[in-house]
């Protein structure tokens, strides 16, 4: 078996998620090779040589490949394949847009969000939003699957590089173009490995309402999130969107303020060690998961708590 990787960076930083996604490929061989593709990226391969579990960097540096666009990548993954059995990216928005485009050039099934691996070609993943756990034999020669990395703990640093392999080849598709990108920056953790979500809903009501949880997840040193009817209705970004459409938490502690717990929510953030839930409705299905609960207005509550938290 020989696994491979398609590392997600920016701004010359491997994304974090690529810990996970190696833990992952850990699971199915111990030969993982991993691929940087991008632009003026030596850096970021340079950096991963250093991975714990990955035997080989694959540098594929060409400006086609500046966007990380899914058509081109793709295209430079199939043709790499074989010698491949798995092709592995993290489940988030850069996986799920090359993995399908991927299955189609290789003609295999992808297998997507994939939260345990029993064997080479015996994988664990959610369907109906997570309310049943599937699990699934592929019989396709080459395995193209995303791994939910909240699943898989990262992987650590050695002090010792694997090889660097450079490939030279372009594919430069121009079926799409990036016309512009917007980084949300916070000082804040990442919502992704934070170990504390402070996440609000629709009864938060105001991006100035928003405020109190900010201000209580810094408290915490915490990360907030939100549902999807607090981000359609603009109180806060896409990006802190949690849930079957969103983003997927498993922090150790959750706290759910104002929101009502729809299955396309809990799908993202059931995981959680420990949830906590707000809300002033004794009957709201968010109970039903939570470990926690207060019935109780949160604009009496939140600054209470806040109060109490020196
Ligand atoms: C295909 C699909 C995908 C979806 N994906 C997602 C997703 O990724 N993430 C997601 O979150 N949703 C998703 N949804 C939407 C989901 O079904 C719900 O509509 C949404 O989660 C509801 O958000 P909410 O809990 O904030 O709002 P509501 O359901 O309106 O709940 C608000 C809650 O706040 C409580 N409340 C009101 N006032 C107060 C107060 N002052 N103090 C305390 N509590 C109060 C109410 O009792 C109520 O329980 C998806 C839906 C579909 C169909």
């Amino acid at each position: 078996m020989k696994v491979l990787i398609i590392a997600q960076h920016s701004e010359g930083v491997l994304d974090a998620t690529t810990l996970n996604v190696v833990r992952a490929a850990l699971a199915i061989s111990e030969d993982i090779s991993l691929l940087v593709a991008g632009c003026e990226c030596r850096e970021v391969a340079e950096d991963a040589r250093y991975l714990e579990g990955v035997t080989n960097v694959i540098l594929a540096d060409h400006p086609c490949y500046e966007s990380l666009s899914a058509e081109n990548l793709s295209s430079l993954v199939a043709e790499m394949v074989p010698p491949y059995s798995h092709i592995l990216a993290p489940a988030n928005t850069f996986g799920k847009n090359v993995m399908p485009r991927l299955g189609a050039l290789l003609d295999v099934q992808p297998l997507t969000d994939v939260l345990h691996i029993e064997g080479t070609d015996v994988f664990l993943r959610p369907i109906y939003a997570g309310n049943l756990i599937a699990r699934i034999q592929s019989n396709d020669n080459v395995k193209a699957m995303t791994v939910r990395t909240s699943a898989f703990p990262p992987v650590t640093r050695r002090t010792e590089a694997c090889t660097l392999e450079v490939v030279d080849k372009a594919f430069d598709l121009q079926l799409s173009r990036r016309t512009k990108i917007e980084i949300g920056r916070s000082d804040r953790p990442d919502l992704g490995t934070a170990r504390v979500v402070v996440s609000g809903g629709r009864a938060v009501g105001s991006s100035e309402n928003f405020k109190l949880l900010y201000s209580l997840a810094d408290k915490l040193n915490g990360s907030v999130g939100a549902s999807r009817a607090a981000v359609d209705a603009g109180f806060v970004p896409y990006d802190l969107q949690i849930g079957q459409s969103g983003r997927v938490v498993a922090p150790e502690l959750y706290i759910a303020v104002g929101i009502s717990g729809a299955i396309q929510h809990i799908a993202g953030m059931k995981d959680s060690k420990v949830v906590v839930a707000i809300n002033k409705d004794a009957d709201a299905p968010i109970f039903d998961i939570a470990d926690y609960g207060l019935v109780a207005d949160l604009f009496d509550v939140l600054p209470e708590l806040e109060a109490q938290l020196c």
